[in-house]
């Protein structure tokens, strides 16, 4: 097919950076598969920006951390879980522009970790196929990620 038929090419008649550099944020995140292949996915709370919709668990790296060590660090915080970086698998990334800053998000597969995940900040969790993930409304950077785990998991 010619490259301009195809459907990335019409969905993007904007060239990337059009409007100026916007601050690169970058968030560490987890797909923690369970042993039937369910993904935890978490909702953002009431007064967050993009409440309601559901994420991957994780967040900010800080300065002087790796992204793993910002995973492990929020895993625990938010859900009340322990892993380790070996438990810790590359699995994809998603890089999108927001209004205000363009997310850099690498996504970490992880299957072993200690404890029984619990929203510790409030947050409703659900265990979901990748296959039913459209039944959730995620962030915008989340989309691309969902038909990857559908393929990977
Ligand atoms: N954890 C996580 N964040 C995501 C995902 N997709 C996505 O666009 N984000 C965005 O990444 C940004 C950083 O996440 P965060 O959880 O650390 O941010 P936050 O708003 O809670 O900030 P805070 O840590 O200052 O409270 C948010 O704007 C969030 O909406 C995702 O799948 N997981």
């Amino acid at each position: 097919m010619p490259p301009a038929e195809s459907g990335c090419w019409q969905a993007g008649e904007r060239t990337a950076g059009e409007d100026g550099p916007r601050e690169i944020i970058l968030v560490a995140a987890a797909a923690l598969v369970d042993t039937d292949g369910r993904v935890l996915l978490s909702q953002r709370p009431e007064g967050k920006e993009m409440a309601g919709l559901w994420e991957f668990p994780g967040g900010k790296v800080h300065a002087g951390e790796t992204p793993e060590a910002a995973l492990i660090r929020e895993l625990h915080e938010e859900l009340g879980i322990d892993t380790r970086e070996s438990c810790l698998a590359a699995l994809a990334f998603a890089s999108h522009g927001y209004e205000n800053f363009h997310l850099l998000m690498p996504l970490f597969a992880c299957r072993v970790w200690q404890g029984t995940p619990e929203g510790r900040e409030g947050q409703a969790l659900a265990w979901v196929r990748p296959a039913r993930m459209m039944d959730y409304p995620m962030p915008a950077a989340d989309l691309p990620l969902v038909a990857l785990l559908r393929d990977f998991l």
